[in-house]
């Protein structure tokens, strides 16, 4: 099945009011692109980089599962929207690891993002001893299936605003990537999780890769099957780096 392909930034906590040309370039860039494009940024950056980019696809990097509630520190998905964004990821393995986030939290972000209209990004992904154990398939498809948004919550957005990221967790930021042989058997077990859950409708859900994506690597690794596009940190931040990416994506 063609899926249009997705190559969403995100900044992680870097970006401040001056990196703002930064995210107009790639806005106007994306008008013009053959994959979708988005920016996932601070929280601190959503309200003016909308401003600065009108109809471009903004993004938070997490969201709480509460509406509103006693939780400092925490952003809602109707504050997100309140502020311009479109999507936000979930699940980011940072926060799985740092925050201490479960399946069933990440299971539950998604649902209420979804719910209150965002689309989502949710990230899969094994650490490098799992990998060497051998069993990063079976855990990776385990950690999908729990942190899944139910059906019905995610009829609705499935699957025109649900997509997987499958981010090994050894290869963010590390410069190392898996064989391409092993992004397409962990991108093909995804794709019969998602078929799994929700049926036919599995089928357009996108699944995207992160981890040391590059723009000497992109077009390789977009040539995978199943791989419906990227999650880019570190070459997210310079539109130099980042619309290479881009243009691979077609
Ligand atoms: O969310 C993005 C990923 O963590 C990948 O980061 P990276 O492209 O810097 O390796």
């Amino acid at each position: 099945m063609a899926r249009r392909k997705l190559v969403a930034g995100n900044w992680k906590m870097h970006g401040l009011a001056a990196d703002l040309g930064e995210i107009s370039a790639v806005s106007i860039a994306a008008e013009t692109a053959g994959a979708d494009v988005a920016l996932c940024l601070p929280a601190t950056l959503i309200e003016r980089a909308v401003r600065a980019a009108p109809g471009f696809a903004i993004g938070g990097q997490d969201v709480h599962q509460s509406d509103k509630g006693a939780h400092t520190g925490c952003v809602s998905a109707a504050m997100l929207i309140d502020a311009g964004a479109s999507l936000t990821i979930v699940g980011h393995s940072e926060r799985r690891e740092a925050q201490g986030e479960s399946d069933a939290d990440v299971k539950a972000k998604a649902e209420s993002a979804l719910l209150a209209g965002l689309s989502v990004i949710l990230c899969v992904g094994e650490s490098d001893a799992v990998r060497e154990a051998g069993d990063a398939v079976s855990t990776v498809s385990s950690q999908l299936d729990s942190s899944l948004p139910r059906g019905d919550v995610a009829s609705a957005g499935v699957p025109d605003r649900l997509a997987v990221a499958y981010e090994p967790i050894w290869a963010i930021g590390t410069g190392k990537v898996p064989s391409i042989a092993d992004i397409g058997e962990m991108h093909a077990a995804l794709r019969e999780r998602l078929k799994a859950a929700y049926g036919e409708a599995g089928e357009g859900v996108r699944i995207l890769y992160g981890g040391s994506v590059k723009a000497t690597n992109a077009a390789e690794i977009f040539g995978v099957d199943d791989v419906d596009g990227a999650l880019v940190g570190g070459a997210s931040l310079k539109t130099s780096d980042f619309l290479p990416i881009v243009e691979a994506a077609r």
